[in-house]
């Protein structure tokens, strides 16, 4: 996650970032909230890269029970493919048990199934620049490796290399990442030195520094862009330049279905841990077997049971899903009531009135105040009742940050209103 920048490159660049503070969506969130890459938004995707031929397809299928082709053969895909799957969340399971209402609807996360990326993919190379621009299109990347071996499944590099895989794709990223600041750069650039009606000259060389700066770290090859401490101002021009290694990033290691089975999904992660550790401290790693996902995804639900009891595994996919969830910065609180439980997404961090707004616009803008139960506490006391009693029922103002796994009544325009809006 992205912390507040701690160095000042100039007075002028804090005065803006005051200025912008004012200007943009950020009174939306806490005061203390990091800075935050990538849009504003509650409906956030994630988007599979990784090269062609690793099980990209197959484990989106297996994600979000979509049947894509997933062919053993290089550029199965090609357009690409859009899907969502439930966020599983055992506090919405029970709130569900408990209200036992008419209607449930759970949270849910949004899935690009992206056609594979080659070497050169950001010089044009396999369709690279169209694939490069669906990357471009998804919020956070879950980046699959292929770890396992079978001579039966092409490998586009021949030989089986999880780190060099890594490096390619992560290459290519920051190829296109360049070319997009330098030519942005350079459009900036020309309007510096022509004034354009309307652009203000000092704003404009403000950008054009703003940008070298991003360039610079860029250039110094550590690290993505994502890794690095920005302000809110800097945060806005990266966002305005639609960086694709700005993005968050999973990544997912697809080993063999016998190495799962046999347990041996953390063995061979040394080196591609080591790779993140000097790449991109921090990003998260998951093992699984893709072979094994699609295999159990086919079962029912009896047969699938049995079978993972009787091999003693488990699935990784919600794992994958509440990391892609997770990565995107995003919360959950529920509404309750008779007729609806529903798990709301908003961005961590978000205040009330604008968690709210979600519902519909109107909550938000004739906010009043919100009802507020922790689910432990629901959890814990059992019911609404107990809840209130034991005085744990809060009423909270406008600047209250909601929290994962609220509950909330929201008063607005006077009247309250269980915002399962029964
Ligand atoms: N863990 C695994 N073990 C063995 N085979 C696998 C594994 N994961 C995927 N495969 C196989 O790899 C082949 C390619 O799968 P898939 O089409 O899902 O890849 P893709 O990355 O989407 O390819 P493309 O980029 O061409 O669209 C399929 O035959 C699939 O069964
Ligand atoms: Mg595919």
């Amino acid at each position: 996650m992205l912390r507040t920048f701690q160095r000042q490159f100039s007075s002028t660049s804090s005065a803006l970032a005051k200025k912008s503070k004012k200007s943009t969506k950020k009174d939306a969130l806490d005061s203390a909230a990091p800075v935050f890459l990538g849009r504003p938004s509650n409906h956030l995707k994630m988007g599979v890269v990784g090269l062609p031929n690793i099980g990209k397809s197959s484990l989106f299928n297996a994600l979000t029970n979509s049947s894509v082709p997933a062919e053993n053969y290089p550029f199965c895909t090609i357009d690409p493919s859009e899907a969502i799957v439930q966020v599983p969340d055992e506090r919405f399971d029970w709130l569900c048990d408990t209200y036992q209402p008419k209607k449930v609807t759970p949270a849910h996360l949004t899935v690009l199934d992206i056609a594979g990326l080659v070497r050169g993919a950001a010089s044009g190379a396999g369709l690279g620049n169209a694939f490069l621009s669906n990357v471009a299109s998804v919020d956070g990347l879950y980046h699959l490796v292929r770890a396992f071996d079978n001579d039966d499944v092409t490998h586009v590099e021949n030989t089986v290399d999880p780190v060099r895989d890594l490096g390619i794709i992560q290459d290519e990223l920051r190829l296109k990442d360049e070319e997009s600041v330098e030519r942005q750069l350079g459009e900036w650039t020309r309007m510096a030195s022509k004034p354009v009606p309307g652009q203000h000259p000092a704003r404009v060389k403000e950008q054009v520094q703003m940008i070298e700066h991003i360039a610079d770290f860029m250039a110094s090859g550590t690290r993505d862009v994502r890794k690095g401490d920005w302000d809110l101002q800097q945060a806005q021009v990266i966002n305005s330049l639609h960086l694709l290694t700005a993005k968050p990033m999973i990544y997912l290691c697809n080993i063999s279905l016998d190495q799962y089975l046999a347990g041996e999904a953390q063995e061979g992660l040394s080196d591609i841990q080591k790779w993140v550790n000097e790449n991109n401290p921090g990003d998260i790693i998951i093992p699984l077997s893709v072979a094994f996902e699609s295999k159990i995804s086919e079962m029912g639900l009896e047969e699938r049971t049995d079978y993972l009891a009787s091999k003693g595994v488990e699935s990784q996919l919600p794992k994958v899903i509440l990391a892609g969830y997770k990565a995107l910065n995003l919360l959950r609180y529920f509404t309750c009531g008779p007729e609806e439980v529903r798990a709301w997404s908003v961005r961590n961090y978000s205040k009330a009135p604008q968690a709210a707004g979600v519902i519909h616009t109107d909550f938000e803008r004739g906010f009043i105040s919100a009802d507020i139960m922790k689910y432990a506490d629901l959890h814990e006391l059992g019911t609404e009742a107990a809840v209130r009693s034991a005085g744990k029922f809060l009423q909270k103002g406008k600047d209250y940050v909601m929290e994962d796994g609220d509950i909330a009544h929201f008063k607005f325009n006077g009247k309250i209103k269980e915002l399962s809006l029964d």
